[in-house]
């Protein structure tokens, strides 16, 4: 996967991002293309939703052949699935070997051009860095596993261990539509994995306070979620008599009380404790001596910790007012005060205790709580020991790909499509092969998001790209 992130293919990585949004959605129209040349398993119902103009369906295809020895492989067998997802199955010489599967995203938040350097969905270039919503989150891992394949393919490359690949469409809205049904579909067929490797941290550089050099840390486990809509009713009336509480009024006091009563920093609690003690020699000192000993230093590192958006993101259940809708004129009493908040529950925590919780600091019986999207607990932890198959063969492949020595498991703070994979698989691992600084941090569904072209620190790419041929894909 790191593969389209070295050296060696960034004039590919860069030619193919620009089309790269549509890349996978061009393969809805093999039905309406005759492509000789090109052998699919079309599997698909029905005709395909998107209507395209000629140009645009010219461009498609074009990035179609970016891939023609993927799509030509009797290796391979290609369907659509929930219309706009996009499953692979790539046969390995060994039926006695449980395949894996890799998975990534190709939907993205949405991005308006103001305050970016290049225009959100240009992919343009500057100054070393390809910017465009996407790039970091997940064109990069959608580009990656195509082009790994399409260059293993070149050098007749044919895998031991069976493997499956899945573009999601609509991650970032929960993966209803797109990864659960990919699920679905493979459940009908029994399918059980050996591991999942879906989107996560990456190398961190400078962003873990206190450390001497970069971290990767992969995901084990996820965070669990609640998005609650808060409403208050009341019916409407004119500005001249207003009554004593405000609607916006009733509903900004609770939002105000969410926000100043945070839950409990549970640091310790869960995996994340760990993680600090095992990587404890990467911290300066007295770090380094305080995160060795946490039984003691605890306390006092969750308040270093909490200091800062992502440290407190690891320490605690997170309380996120996200959008606020009240009013429709200036001289009318509002009907209704509306807003969300999304939680991001912590591992010792569960959505039960968070509603609790939430309620007990609320405490106002005019604010009502209801919710649209399904609120889940945090996942089990994947087992990350030195024999397990999955997180070893990416722990050696990111020292050799990033040459970056310390990698830790983790508890990742968002969310992603492999939490519906649960039933197929214990061991869900969540890596993103690039390099992320502090100042990076905000560029996730925010703005300026772009992706170095020097993100692998190799020098030798060819090499590495050639450890992790032998690693993932060959095994
Ligand atoms: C002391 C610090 C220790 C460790 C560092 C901690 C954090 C910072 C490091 C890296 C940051 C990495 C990534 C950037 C941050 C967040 C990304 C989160 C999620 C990515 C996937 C995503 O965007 N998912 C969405 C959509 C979704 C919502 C609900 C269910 C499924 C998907 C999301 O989580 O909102
Ligand atoms: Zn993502
Ligand atoms: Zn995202």
């Amino acid at each position: 996967m790191a593969i389209s992130m070295g050296k060696g293919s960034v004039g590919v990585l860069t030619g193919v991002f620009i089309a790269s949004l549509a890349v996978v959605v061009a393969v809805l129209l093999l039905r309406t293309y005759n492509l000789p040349e090109l052998k699919v398993a079309w599997k698909g119902k029905g005709a395909p939703r998107i209507e395209l103009e000629e140009d645009e369906r010219e461009q498609l295809y074009e990035a179609l052949k970016a891939f023609p020895r993927l799509f030509n492989s009797s290796l391979v067998e290609y369907e659509l699935v929930g219309e706009y997802s996009h499953l692979f199955n790539v046969q390995g010489s060994d039926n006695s070997l449980l395949p894996y599967m890799l998975i990534a995203h190709l939907d993205v938040v949405p991005a308006t051009p103001e305050g970016w350097d290049l225009p959100p969905f240009s992919g343009e270039e500057k100054e070393g860095y390809i910017y465009g919503r996407g790039s970091l989150d997940d064109k990069n891992r959608v580009i990656g596993i195509l082009q790994g394949l399409e260059f293993l393919f070149k050098r007749g490359y044919k895998p031991r261990r069976s493997f499956y690949i899945g573009l999601g469409h609509d991650e970032e809205i929960g993966g209803r539509h797109g990864a659960k049904e990919i699920v679905k579909t493979l459940e009908t067929r029994n399918v059980k994995l050996e591991f999942l490797l879906d989107e996560g941290f990456e190398v961190l550089d400078g962003v873990i306070y206190g450390t001497k050099r970069p971290i990767a840390l992969i995901g084990v486990t996820e965070k669990g979620t609640i998005t609650l809509n808060l409403t208050v009713h009341s019916p409407p009336g004119h500005s001249s008599m207003p009554p004593r509480e405000s609607r916006i009024g009733i509903l900004s006091a609770a939002l105000s009380r969410l926000e100043q009563n945070p839950m409990p920093n549970r640091f310790g609690k869960g995996p994340e404790g760990a993680m600090f003690e095992q990587l404890a020699d990467e911290f300066y000192f007295p770090l380094n001596i305080m995160m060795a000993n946490l039984w003691l230093f605890g306390p006092l590192v969750s308040r270093i910790l909490q200091r800062t958006p992502s440290g407190n993101a690891i320490v605690r259940t997170t309380t996120a007012l996200t959008i606020f809708n009240a009013g429709i004129k200036s001289n009318v009493i509002p009907q209704t005060a509306r807003a969300t908040v999304n939680f991001r529950i912590h591992p010792a925590e569960t959505v039960n205790e968070v509603m609790k919780a939430m309620n007990t600091t609320i405490m106002d019986s005019r604010v009502i709580p209801s919710s649209d999207v399904p609120a889940f607990d945090p996942l089990p932890v994947s087992p990350h020991d030195d024999d397990n198959l999955g997180y070893q063969t990416l722990k050696r492949t990111i020292n050799d790909v990033f040459l970056v020595e310390p990698v830790a498991p983790g508890v990742f703070i968002g969310n992603t499509d492999s939490r519906h994979y649960g039933n197929l698989t214990a061991s869900i691992y969540k890596f993103k092969p690039v390099v992320v600084k502090s100042e990076d941090l905000n560029r996730f569904h925010g703005i300026n998001e772009r992706i170095s072209k020097e993100v692998c620190y190799s020098q030798d790419f060819n090499k590495h790209a050639t450890a992790l041929q032998s690693r993932i894909f060959s095994d």
